[in-house]
């Protein structure tokens, strides 16, 4: 049976390519109906074109508000009826009405080990805290920004010299492993958010969700 998504961007899009390329290899049992961006040269709309996937290019610029945008913006998602929405680097805080209508079906990724460094320029905000610790969390998209239910979590070490950058390609090489994950399990219906709190396979996570090891599959 076939398990609509929709996945929103705002730049590269190699979290997105990770989900096509996992689709395409017979390995997570989805249908990407739409790639939405709110940035028109965004390098993941192209992505989509060369795998065939529907884009639309929606510039927030274009909109009086934040409220028009994510009218417009739910909208053009709820036609494909999807039963998951993904954020693979959408660079937009959301209403909650837009939160509140996908509430229970929309991820998000977020590059650090969340509740820590919220926001944005988490990497170097690590790295200027002499952490020797930072990561990657996927959770479920709330009306609080970056506060929504942690599903899993994946840490890297922060070396002495270490860069932002540096740093991005180590934390995008656990993104392209965890957040398909998530994406299988809430495509398996094993994962769930209940009361605010993530439900897997009956269980209720901790707050900080499951920390990522290899064994996990
Ligand atoms: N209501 C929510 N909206 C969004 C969430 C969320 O959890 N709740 N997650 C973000 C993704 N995100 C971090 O993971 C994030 C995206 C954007 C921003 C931000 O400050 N955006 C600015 C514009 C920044 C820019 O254009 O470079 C803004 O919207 O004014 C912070 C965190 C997606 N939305
Ligand atoms: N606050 C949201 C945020 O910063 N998300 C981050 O944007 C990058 C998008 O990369 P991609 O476009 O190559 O997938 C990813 O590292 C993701 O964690």
């Amino acid at each position: 049976m076939s398990f609509p998504i929709v996945v929103l961007i705002s730049g590269s899009g190699s979290n997105l390519q990770a989900l096509i390329d996992q689709s395409l290899q017979g390995e997570l049992d989805i249908n990407i109906c739409a790639v939405i961006s709110n940035k028109a040269d965004a390098y993941g709309l192209e992505r989509a074109k060369l795998a065939g996937i529907a884009t639309h290019a929606l510039n927030h610029k274009s909109f009086g508000s934040r409220e028009e945008f994510d009218s417009e913006l739910q909208k053009t998602i709820d036609q494909y009826q999807p039963k998951l929405v993904v954020l693979a680097g959408f660079m937009r805080i959301l209403t909650e009405t837009f939160t509140k209508h996908f509430e229970g079906r929309m991820l998000n990724i977020h590059p650090s080990l969340l509740p820590k460094y919220k926001g944005l320029n988490t990497h170097q905000r690590a790295i200027d805290a002499n952490d020797t610790k930072h990561g990657v969390s996927v959770h479920f998209v709330s009306s609080e920004l970056d506060a929504g239910a942690i599903i899993l979590q994946a840490s890297t070490s922060i070396e002495k010299e270490e860069t932002a950058e540096t740093l991005a390609v180590k934390v995008h090489a656990l993104e392209y492993i965890i957040y398909p994950l998530a994406v299988k399990w809430f495509r398996e219906d094993r994962l769930t958010l209940h009361n605010g709190h993530v439900i897997l396979d009956g269980e209720t996570l901790p707050e900080s969700g499951i920390r990522y090891q290899k064994v996990l599959t």
